[in-house]
């Protein structure tokens, strides 16, 4: 059987790193950014007041208290910049630019709250640079405020915004075309019939490429018929397309439809070393576009989207953390593995440093998939886990 790692590497290896494109910020969160972004001003662009309250002149403020006339009224966003003139204070509010002249704010709680035009009295003494915000604290014009390959969250975006950005250079999603199979299918909202059951694969897979970043064509399933795959297939690659994912079809049994259509067109199909998802297939189809074959048992279909597909799509999309975070955990109960598969199970981390198991190792819990919070490993050598025994353990969330 073909080592987890030979498998990833393979899958990696046909996934190309896509291009780039500008977005504007409402639709770059999660992107990662494909060119560093240098600031064109300084942050703040302009001294500023921190406090509501009255630019002054420190010095005016030696005895204190004072009465200073108040000739001039600044709110934030007033731009005629009136001076200060010596022995007078001018009303400001935070975020005001700071008058030519003033070199503190005295805040209005220490005043008698006197206004515009006439006068203040000022109760307490403040220091020059007291309640003011200097013109380049925080960025300076021309440094570069974020670098290629950043993840933009919410406060890159905002960073963004705040030094004139509109829009951002990032790394392209990778587009991910979803196709299930199976005859005994029925979309969800269908009645079924002994026999059938509804298709779970298919909005699975997609919410998994969404959610590493990617962009996901869900197509509808087809039957276990070649003729039908195929021309599906190629119908929907008329569309710009970087990854096909499958579900299904690819085992030991009479109807392998995805094995039997890309057997002989370039995808190779690999049994891997691990449980679930041991039958797998990666390779380009017609030489055209990246194909991997997923099975069709729920939890192995995503459990090798995790392993093998999540990682190739991220690090393709430029992202700088391609891997789930992984820790080390204690498992609250006795397991068992085959010999010579590596087992990913599900369970429940605790913030003890315990992993509860939940549901079985059978790939087709797919409830006790939808109630854990991450995967830990069982490596391929090991038969039997005592509880108490340290796994490595993927965190689903992070
Ligand atoms: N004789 C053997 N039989 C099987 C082997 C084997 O080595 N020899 N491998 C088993 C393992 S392990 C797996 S995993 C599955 C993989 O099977 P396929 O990828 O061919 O998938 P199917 O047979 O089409 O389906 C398996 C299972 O999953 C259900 N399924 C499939 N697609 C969907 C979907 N879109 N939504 C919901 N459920 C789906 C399907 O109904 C089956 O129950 O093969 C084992 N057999
Ligand atoms: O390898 Mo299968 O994916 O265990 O059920």
């Amino acid at each position: 059987m073909r080592p987890v790692e030979e498998h990833a590497a393979a899958v990696a290896a046909l996934i190309r790193a896509t291009g780039t494109e500008t977005v504007a910020l409402a639709r770059a969160r999660g992107r990662v950014l494909a060119a560093d972004l240098a600031s064109p001003v300084s942050l703040p662009p302009f001294d500023n007041s921190a406090m509501d309250g009255y630019a002054v002149r420190a010095a005016d403020l030696a005895s204190t208290p004072v009465t200073l006339p108040v000739p001039e009224d600044v709110p934030a966003g007033r731009v005629d910049g009136p001076p200060l003139a010596p022995g007078t204070a001018h009303r400001i509010m935070t975020g005001a630019a700071l008058p030519d002249g003033a070199d503190a704010v005295v805040q209005v709680e220490w005043t008698d709250g006197g206004l515009p035009g006439d006068a203040v009295r000022v109760d307490r003494h403040v220091e020059a640079g007291q309640s003011v915000r200097r013109a380049g604290d925080d960025v300076v014009a021309g440094q570069v405020v974020l670098t290629a390959g950043t993840v933009l969250g919410p406060a890159q975006i905002g960073l963004a915004a705040a030094v004139g950005a509109p829009e951002l250079t990032v790394h392209r999603r990778p587009r991910v075309l979803v196709l299930s199979t199976g005859s005994e299918l029925v979309a969800p909202g269908q009645p079924l019939r002994h026999g059938q059951i509804h298709e779970s694969n298919g909005p699975m897979l997609a919410a998994a490429v969404e959610d590493a970043g990617g962009e996901a064509r869900l197509l509808r399933f087809v039957p276990d018929d070649v003729d039908e795959f195929l021309t599906t297939l190629e119908a929907a690659l008329a569309e710009p397309t970087d990854l096909v994912v499958t579900s299904g079809g690819v085992s030991a049994g009479a109807y392998e439809v995805v094995k039997d259509a890309f057997a002989t067109r370039g995808i190779t199909f690999t049994k891997v070393a691990m449980q679930p998802g041991m039958p797998q297939g990666a390779g380009r189809y017609a030489d055209r576009v990246a194909v991997v074959t997923l099975p069709g048992n729920p939890v192995s279909s995503l459990v090798s989207f995790e392993v093998f597909v999540r990682p190739a799509l991220r690090r393709a999309a430029g992202h700088p953390h391609p891997d789930r975070a992984r820790v080390w955990a204690r498992v609250a109960e006795d397991l068992r593995s085959p010999d010579g598969r590596r087992q990913f199970r599900r369970g429940r981390l605790d913030l003890d440093g315990t992993v509860t198991p939940v549901g079985g190792a059978g790939s087709h819990l797919l409830a006790a998939l939808a109630h854990a919070d991450c995967l830990f490993v069982v490596p391929a050598e090991v038969t039997e886990v005592a509880a108490g025994s340290e796994v490595e353990v993927w965190l689903l969330d992070g």
